[in-house]
């Protein structure tokens, strides 16, 4: 596969090495995937539905183990360590996920959704901590000033784009070192996604961050690099702009200018 990802001079963070993934025996959902995925960038997976998206990204925080028949060869590399053979818990400490519909615990308050993940931990917190955090990240994906004074009422009482930020502050409040973003504004209106989209490039600068998304043009306005997979297997996998501008496979081309969806 011929590509222009090497020009990027950052370092690599996550490697997928000939990774394959079943549900149903003799039918790979995913196919001996090989992909190295450089820090501080956006990736965007592209794809008809079914074609193995999500279920790649959610090998990346071992969230397919839900799954009981599902089966998994070949590697998840973070920072060179293998993501399959590490506890599951600290996987999801350092690879965060937000889904596409926003999710807020419903019997959580804002500031209690923010701490989730260290509940879920179980790691305890001074009231100094909690108060730093929940601001720290509330500020992160720009919903401080809207909630700062609400911050004890339930999260589901906000807007759905407001909801998907605090999914996106709760991630991030473990200070993962990858977030996954299954399509994050598929559920929202243009306003809201907009601010997801700001969001996420601001984001860039302190995390790895791979996204799932139908959206085509979403894909060429945030991500430095993209992914285009087909039944399971990954296609092309080159920057943005080259994929694009120049795909070099006919599927891609044929995707990318709408012959099929
Ligand atoms: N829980 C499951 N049990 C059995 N097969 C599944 C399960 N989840 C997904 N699959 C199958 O695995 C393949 C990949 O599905 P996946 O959901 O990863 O695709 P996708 O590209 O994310 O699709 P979409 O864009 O529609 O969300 C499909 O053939 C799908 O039918």
């Amino acid at each position: 596969m011929e590509n222009s990802i090497e020009k990027n001079i950052k370092q690599p963070i996550l490697e997928f090495k000939d990774l394959s993934i079943s549900y149903t025996p003799g039918k790979n959902a995913v196919e001996k995937v090989n992909a190295t995925i450089n820090e501080n960038t956006i990736t965007a997976i592209m794809g008809p539905s079914g074609c193995g998206k999500s279920t790649l990204l959610r090998a990346i925080n071992r969230m397919h183990e839900l799954y009981p028949n599902i089966k998994i060869s070949g590697e998840i590399l973070l920072k060179n360590n293998n993501i399959l053979s590490i506890d599951p818990i600290l996987v999801r400490r350092k690879i965060g996920m937000v889904f596409q519909r926003p999710n807020p615990f419903p019997n959580m308050s804002i500031f209690e959704n923010v701490l989730a993940g260290y509940g879920l931990n179980g790691i305890k917190l001074k009231k100094s901590q909690k108060k730093e955090i929940v601001e720290e990240n509330l500020r992160n994906v720009g919903l401080w000033e809207e909630v700062k004074d609400s911050v004890n009422k339930k999260g589901t009482f906000l807007s759905g784009g407001q909801q998907q930020r605090l999914c996106i502050a709760r991630a991030l409040a473990l200070k993962p070192e990858v977030l996954l973003m299954d399509e994050p504004t598929s559920a929202l209106d243009p306003i809201s996604t907009n601010r997801i989209e700001e969001l996420i490039l601001d984001l860039k600068k302190d995390y790895t961050i791979l996204v799932v998304t139908h959206n085509m043009s979403q894909a060429a306005r945030i991500s430095d690099n993209s992914m285009f997979m087909y039944l399971g297997e990954l296609v092309e996998y080159d920057s943005t702009r080259q994929m694009f501008t120049k795909p070099s496979n006919k599927r891609t081309e044929d995707y990318l200018t709408g012959v099929f969806s």
